[in-house]
């Protein structure tokens, strides 16, 4: 009999394959996790922007989790774009209780720049859902909007992550640094040490799900046993390389490269 860790995305859709539940699912398989997804949004997208979105019934998110739950166990989840209160609200009703890490991606803007999350639904995330999370992984933007501060330096972004642990009651916050300038650097606090992860930066337009692919990287090592600033260190590597080598198609921003980590090693 074949054992295989299984993992969960609750998340948004991507038709052209690089972002929300398709480069989750290709990530859970890539490393060797059993992935299984729940759609909350469907959104019609691709690497040059969003075209449309259709939000899943509130009772047709409760049934796919109650589908899942109620047949397949899994070692960790993960959530991504949710859309508005009553999504949250369902999957706060599914999730609590489980004893699997939740790593929660708080999904606001994709990299073309279009909203994923109402206004008013912002606040409810921070006051709900994050302190169910066993780890919180906003890029600068998300970070600002939960903290209510400007980041504009590493200590800036280490000052953030220590607080969305501290004030607002994650488990861990991975503060990401892709909108930096300089050094692409992430800040792990875990409540009592704070890790820094970080590569030179890839000059590359091909950043389409960098962030969906890089939580699902972190969801799948937890699934194989890793605690979380080895999980992180391990999914740093993974997404690095998916960058480095990442796909040069459509006409805006290209996805990242999902089986990059089989050729090299990139630090
Ligand atoms: N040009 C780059 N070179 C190297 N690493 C990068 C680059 N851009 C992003 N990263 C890394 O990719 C990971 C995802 O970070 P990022 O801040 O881009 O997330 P995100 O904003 O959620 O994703 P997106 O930009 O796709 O919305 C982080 O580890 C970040 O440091
Ligand atoms: C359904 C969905 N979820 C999330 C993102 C953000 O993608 P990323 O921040 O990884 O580029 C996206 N573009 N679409």
């Amino acid at each position: 009999m074949t054992h295989i860790p299984a993992a969960l995305t609750i998340a948004g859709t991507d038709p052209s394959g690089g972002a929300g539940i398709q480069a989750d699912l290709k990530t859970f398989q890539e490393l060797k996790t059993y992935g299984m997804s729940v759609i909350t949004s469907v959104v019609a997208q691709n690497t040059t922007g969003v075209q449309d979105v259709q939000h899943m019934s509130v009772s047709m998110i409760k049934q796919q989790l109650k589908s899942v739950l109620s047949d397949i166990p899994f070692q960790a989840f993960k959530t991504g774009m949710l859309a508005d209160i009553d999504i949250m609200d369902a999957v706060i009703e599914k999730i609590s209780g489980l004893d699997s890490p939740y790593i929660m991606d708080p999904v606001m803007m994709t990299t073309s720049g279009h909203t994923l999350i109402a206004e008013d639904s912002r606040k409810y995330l921070r006051e709900n859902l994050l302190p169910l999370s066993a780890l919180v992984t906003p890029n600068i933007p998300e970070a600002e909007v939960i903290t209510g501060e400007t980041i504009k330096t590493p200590d800036d972004m280490q000052q953030a992550a220590k607080q969305i642990v501290d004030e607002f009651g994650a488990g861990a916050a991975l503060v990401k640094g892709g909108h930096m300038q300089s050094q692409a650097a992430d800040f792990l606090f875990d409540g009592e040490t704070m890790h820094t992860f970080s590569t030179e930066r890839i000059d590359t337009q091909n950043t389409h799900g960098t962030g969906c692919t890089y939580s699902a990287a972190i969801t799948a090592y937890v699934t194989h046993g890793y605690k979380l600033p080895d999980a992180v260190q391990r999914a740093k590597d993974f997404i690095t390389a998916a960058i480095c080598h990442s796909f040069s198609i459509g006409q805006g921003n290209g996805p990242t490269n999902q089986w990059a980590h089989r050729m090299e090693r990139v630090k």
